[in-house]
This record gives structure tokens, sequence and C-alpha cells, in this order.
């Protein structure tokens, strides 16, 4: 392990990189009133990686032992602030660019004056609002998203109810259902519906899917879930050619082909999916793309009826499913498959390993989330090779790789129908 001073050393190199460049764009100095680090270049994207990296080191060494886990002991604290800040508007009752006092904001909220203190001074903690002078409450950068990004809003919201919720009973569930790979058993039903899945759920509750779709939006606009990951880190000039199909596997509302569909010329789409949700993705389709893509009803558990497509793809899909369920859908395509015909993966990647770097955490958060709403997994590459491999050997795993900055790998996968014979 580094000391103390050497992982300081290398914070201070790497913030020395960031101000040079906020200076040289002409922006002022980071602060918590506004964000200076956006639209960073690859190399300073991973500088700011590398000081997130080294400072989250050097601070839980600084906490000692003790510390590391009074801090997570008390995470919960953080949920509690943010959620209800979001729950009740809060973040609405302060002018964008003027302060208001606790009483104001109680009086505008309904929530009485103790609780909107009580929940505002332990956000400030965390840098989300500020009082200045004391007793007036102004913005910081992250509390004015709460006013101003409706997405954001809804993850806030998604995030409190469907993960944070369930991940409160994940030991309960554990206890009566052991190592379950039911979805109608994961802790999501012990604080919803008991025996109803968390899509089945959804379904019932148009209010709380909005939500989910909209936090998906607010997630999907960080660069580094950019779906031009997936456009420039693959070679689709191999397979875009007049003809070629590209079958989008769950694809939602068609959110792959609007990314691809510019990016090639020739391939044409089908995408799959649930009836409300492909009706949602035909109205939503922009003019230039009608006569590309196509959005058919298909319950992926069934057998695949577009047969030989040169690609089926797969965004977050298999990490949903435990592997019993992730190897039926993988089965569901085999009828559909022809030599050569490819099975292409946008997921997440978990090492072969703890991932020590605070960074690189994000999918292990993402994996027991999964475990909270479904009872599924993220995967390591060896994960992803037996899924595949009991599907059926002729899935043949040729290729996983993450493109620079990417947070999802791209996972290919081809048909040889001579293995095995
Ligand atoms: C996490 S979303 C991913 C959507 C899309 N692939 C994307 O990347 O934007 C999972 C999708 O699976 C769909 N889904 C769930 N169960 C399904 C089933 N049995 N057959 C087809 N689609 C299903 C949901 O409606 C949802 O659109």
């Amino acid at each position: 392990m580094a000391s103390l001073t050497a992982l300081a050393e290398d914070a201070l190199k790497q913030a020395k990189l960031l101000d040079a460049y906020v200076a040289a764009q002409g922006r002022p100095n980071t602060s918590f009133n506004g964000d200076t680090l956006t639209n960073l270049p690859p190399d300073l994207v991973e500088a700011r990686e590398a000081l997130v990296n080294s400072t989250q080191t050097l601070k839980r060494l600084a906490l000692g032992p003790v510390g590391v886990l009074t801090e997570i002991m008390w995470a919960f604290s953080d949920e509690i602030s943010l959620g209800a800040i979001n729950d009740f508007s809060l973040a609405d009752c302060v002018p964008l660019d003027g302060s208001a006092t606790l009483a104001q904001i109680a009086a505008k909220s309904g929530l009485s004056e103790r609780l909107v203190e009580r929940f505002m001074r332990h956000a400030m903690g965390n840098h989300i609002f500020t009082e200045n002078p004391p007793g007036q409450v102004r913005h910081t950068a992250s509390s004015r998203l709460l006013a101003t990004d409706p997405y954001l809003k809804d993850t806030i919201a998604m995030m409190v109810k469907e993960i944070w919720h369930p991940s409160t009973r994940v030991i309960d569930a554990v206890r009566q259902f052991h190592d379950s790979d039911e979805p109608t058993e994961a802790p999501f039903t012990l604080v919803n519906e008991p025996g109803v899945g968390m899509f089945e759920f959804l379904t019932k509750h148009p209010e709380r899917a909005r939500k989910f779709g909209g936090a998906m939006k607010w997630y999907g606009s960080f660069e580094s879930w950019d779906l031009k990951h997936l456009v420039n880190g693959y070679s689709w000039d191999l397979i875009d050619r007049p003809g070629a199909l590209f079958v989008d596997v769950g694809g939602g509302q068609g959110a792959v082909p609007k990314a691809l569909g510019p990016a090639t010329r020739d391939l044409k789409f089908v995408v799959q999916d649930m009836e409300s949700t492909v009706a949602d993705g035909e109205r939503l389709l922009p003019e230039e793309l009608k006569g590309r893509v196509e959005f058919m009803r298909h319950d992926f558990f069934t057998e695949q009826p577009v047969r030989g497509a040169d690609v089926y793809f797969l965004r977050w899909i298999l990490h949903d499913w435990s592997d019993k369920y992730a190897i039926r859908i993988l089965k569901a395509l085999v009828p559909a498959m022809r030599d050569g015909s490819k099975v292409v993966l946008f997921e997440w990647l978990l090492k072969d390993g703890p991932e020590t770097d605070w960074t690189e955490k994000y999918p292990r958060n993402v994996d027991l989330a999964m475990l909270a709403q479904f009872n599924s997994n993220e995967r390591t590459a060896t994960a992803f090779k037996n899924v595949f491999h009991q599907a059926d050997p002729r899935f043949q795993v040729v290729d996983i790789k993450k493109p620079r900055g990417s947070a999802m790998a791209i996972i290919e996968v081809v048909w040889r129908s001579g293995v095995g014979d």
C-alpha cells in the first residue's frame, strides 16, 4: 500500500492537470457551485478518475478501520435526506439564484420547519444546498439539479422505491428463500407484492413504471453510459451491407437503433419487447428511421421468430435474470441461429476479483441492486462464458472488451454450427 504522502502526491498530480485544463478553458475554479469538469477529453476523464480513486483510498486510510466501518453503517442517512428532499420537492422551494429561509421553505413545502431543517442541514453536509449567510438557504450545483432536472427527480424516486427499499430486505429474503433464482422471491417482492416480480409489478403501477423509464433516460445521459461507446467500439462496418439484420431483443423503445441507425447505411433493425413498450417505441421513432426499424411484440422466453439475422443484440437483458433464466433466453435464440450469426451483449462486466478502486466499484453496486430487485446478478467474463456454454456449446464467446471510457462491455459471441459434431 502506498504511503499517505504518496497517495496525496498522486492526487495532487491529477488535481494540477484538471485545474490547468479548467483554467485554460476559462472556466471558474472547481467548486460546489458549478460543474466545471464537464466535456473533458479522455485523458482528463482518466485523471479525474485517478483523483477520485486516490482521494477515496486516502480518506479511508485516514478514517482508519473503525472509521471505514462506521461510515458504511451510517450511509443510510444520506438516502433519508436525499430521498425526503426529492419526495417533498424541497429544492423547488429555494429560488434558483436567490435564497430562502427554513420557515419560507417549510411554508411552501407544507413540511414542518423542524423537518425541513433536519433534512436540509443533513444534506448540506453532502454539499447539497448551502447556508450563506446563516439562515439563508441557497442552491449548490447538486441541489440546483434537483430543482431543474425532471429525469434526476424520477431517478432518485426510482432508486428509493425500487432499489433502496428492497435492499433493506435482502437479508430477510436470503433467510427465507436462500440463494433463490426466482424474481418472484426477490427482496423487492417483500416490500411490494409477495410473489410478484418487479417487471410484472410495474405494469400494474404505471406512475412507478414511468419514473423507471425517466431514470433510464437520466443514467443514459452519463458520458460513460453513452451509446457512442457501442457505436464506435465495434466494427459494425463488417456487418453493414444490404440485407443485414440486427435484432434488438428486449430492446425497449429502440434506443440502440436510434444510435446505431445513423452510424450505419444498410443495417435494418427489428426491436422486440412487450406490447406496450413496442407501441411506445413505434410512436416515438424518428421519421428518418422509418423503413429501417421495425417493432415487434415478442416474449424473449419463447422461440425467436426472426431467423438467420446477422446480430441478436441484448443490452441490460441478461443482468435482469439469474443464470437459470438467462440460459432460457439464450436457448430461445438457438433455432434462429445460422452459422456465423452473432449474439452481441452490451452489459456490465465484473472483474474476476475485488474492485478496490472506487471508480471500478459501480458494477458491484449494480450487482447487489440486481439481487434486491430480481434475484439476478452481474457477471464476470467467466460467468458469461458459462451461461452461453450451458445454453448451447455452439455459442462461442470470441471477444469481451470494454471500450475506453465506457461503463459497459461489448461481449461478442458467434454461432458455430459445427461445434460438438
Ligand atoms: C433494462 S430494460 C433494457 C431495455 C433495452 N435493451 C435498452 O438497453 O434500453 C429491460 C427490457 O426487457 C423487457 N422485457 C422484460 N421481460 C421481457 C420479456 N419476457 N420479453 C421481452 N421483453 C421483456 C422490458 O420491457 C424492458 O424493455
